[in-house]
């Protein structure tokens, strides 16, 4: 049986799993009972950022042999637990990265050129013509914490935009090939200067130990008041009262979260954001639009299927 407890494009359960035993139901995250049921006659299970494979759940699914990730993330998975079980853990490698680049350039231009915040003034009949006159993105400086896959999707933009793009990533030397691309050159630099230099910092990093509340009060501090932070990575890795006091006072330029510390974000942890100037809050969507959707969910069913069958042989 193949088990799938949160949304993907349906065409790829309906198609590319046909004739198969699935068990598809994008809420099953949420009934813990249901998915233990499941979880019993589980040889593959497809999940999003959601579900925490954990040993407590793999206690459940004594037959599991391959998890399917639709996604990249992979903090909501005990990569050591599955290992040590023998089951083969497979992320959606590549498929959302046009989407997160997209996001970042997108909220970047939106933040730089604050072109959003008219709707009001424009409806009561005010024309603020010189307070909405904004930034533009080419000749500024992208700062980039991590240069994995999706960072680089994100660099190639930016440089076509115009920006200069530096990186801080600790598991690259300095003459390492990714810093000179087809499409142009990245320069690598060390956090604090990466922070102190940048118009838009962007993290492209996971959650884990060393890279939780990397960017804290004292990181923000040493970024350009009018610099611009987004958070498409992980909740965690930013901290997100840090950031609301810096926007608050004004030592912060704009900021976009995509991602949250608790998620879904409820409304009480949501008050923490009402009323913050120059703040872009989106669900956890970066990621996600219906073309990664269809190119995740089709390469997680492509992976799930040749490992089956890989088992099989
Ligand atoms: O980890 C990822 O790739 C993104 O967070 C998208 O994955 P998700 O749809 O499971 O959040």
């Amino acid at each position: 049986m193949i088990v799938i407890t949160e949304f993907m494009d349906e065409a790829a359960v309906r198609e590319g799993l046909s004739g198969r035993d699935v068990v598809y139901d994008p809420m099953l995250v949420d009934k813990p009972d249901e998915l233990a049921g499941h979880l019993a006659h589980a040889r593959a299970l497809i999940v999003r950022n959601r579900t925490q494979v954990r040993p407590a759940l793999l206690d459940l699914a004594p037959h599991l042999h391959v998890v399917g990730r639709l996604g990249v993330g992979l903090d909501n998975i005990d990569m050591e637990a599955c290992k040590a079980r023998g089951i083969a853990v497979c992320p959606a490698m590549g498929a959302n990265d046009d989407s997160v680049a997209e996001y970042v350039i997108g909220t970047a231009m939106l933040l730089l050129r604050g072109a959003y915040r008219a709707n009001a003034d424009l409806v009561a009949g005010t024309w603020p013509r010189n307070r909405l006159t904004g930034r533009e993105i080419s000749g500024k400086v992208l700062g980039l914490i991590g240069f994995g896959s999706i960072a680089r999707a994100t660099a190639q933009r930016a440089v076509a935009l115009g920006m200069t793009v530096v990186a801080y990533d600790p598991f690259l030397t300095a003459d390492s090939p990714v810093w000179t691309q087809s499409w142009g050159k990245v320069t690598p630099l060390s956090l604090d200067d990466l922070l102190a230099g940048s118009d838009v910092v962007s993290l492209h990093v996971p959650l884990t130990a060393d890279t939780r509340r990397m960017i804290d009060a004292a990181a923000i501090s040493r970024m350009r008041n009018d610099a611009i932070l987004i958070n498409a990575a992980r909740g965690g890795v930013v901290d997100e009262a840090a950031t609301v006091a810096a926007l608050k006072s004004g030592t912060l330029g704009g900021a976009a979260l995509d991602v949250f510390e608790t998620e879904p974000l409820n409304a009480e942890a949501g008050a923490a954001f009402a009323d913050v100037p120059n703040l872009v809050l989106t669900p956890h969507i970066a990621g996600v639009t219906v073309e990664s959707n269809d190119r995740v969910s089709w390469l997680t069913v492509r992976n799930v299927l040749d490992h089956l069958e890989r088992e099989q042989a």
